[in-house]
């Protein structure tokens, strides 16, 4: 059995572009990803994200601008946590996404995302983020560069998928 650890990741974006941070510290170090981190004690997911997206880049999202869009789910070989990942999007916020001590902020154009350093099962759900389909994965991986195997399907609704989940 797995231990359960819920995260964030929360991507904003425009029409042609959707920002990335490149991480400064910790899990994922030097890989662009998008915000978010653990959630707390005692808080919401949904407040985690914001907490996280304001703590990372300083910028400012109301909870009815969040859109959940993804869940995703990730073990590693000869470890007993499972980092559970709701993933957001919001294209209205408030302030300029400014460098912090954890993440520098860079908006890529959706043709110009950087795969190469990023991680690499963002390669396989990142079509469904960019084509606007809900999505679900499932990736185990062998250290922190190797997918042993994985599983990514398309989803109709979040709120179903979470309600028979349980
Ligand atoms: C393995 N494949 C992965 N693919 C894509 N994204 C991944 C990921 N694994 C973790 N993530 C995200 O990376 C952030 C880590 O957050 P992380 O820095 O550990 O959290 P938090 O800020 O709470 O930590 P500290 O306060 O520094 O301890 C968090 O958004 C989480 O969703």
């Amino acid at each position: 059995m797995y231990l359960r650890k819920i995260y964030t990741l929360v991507f904003l974006r425009n029409e042609t572009q959707i920002l990335l941070g490149l991480k400064k510290r910790g899990f994922g170090l030097n890989k662009w990803n998008g915000f978010g981190g653990k959630v707390e004690h005692n808080e919401s997911i949904i407040d985690a994200a914001i907490r996280e997206l304001r703590e990372e880049c300083c910028v400012d999202v109301n909870k009815s601008d969040l859109k959940n869009i993804g869940h995703l789910e990730f073990t590693f070989e000869g470890e007993s946590i499972l980092m559970d990942v709701r993933v957001f999007s919001a294209s209205v916020y408030e302030g300029v996404p400014t460098e912090t001590e954890e993440m520098a902020p860079k908006w890529f154009k959706y043709e110009e995302i950087p795969f190469d350093d990023m991680w690499p099962d963002d390669r396989i759900w990142f079509p469904y983020l960019l084509k606007n389909k809900l999505f679900y994965g499932i990736f185990h991986y062998k250290g922190y560069d190797t997918i042993l195997n994985y599983e990514v399907k398309e989803l109709k609704c979040m709120e179903t998928f979470y309600k028979n989940k349980k």
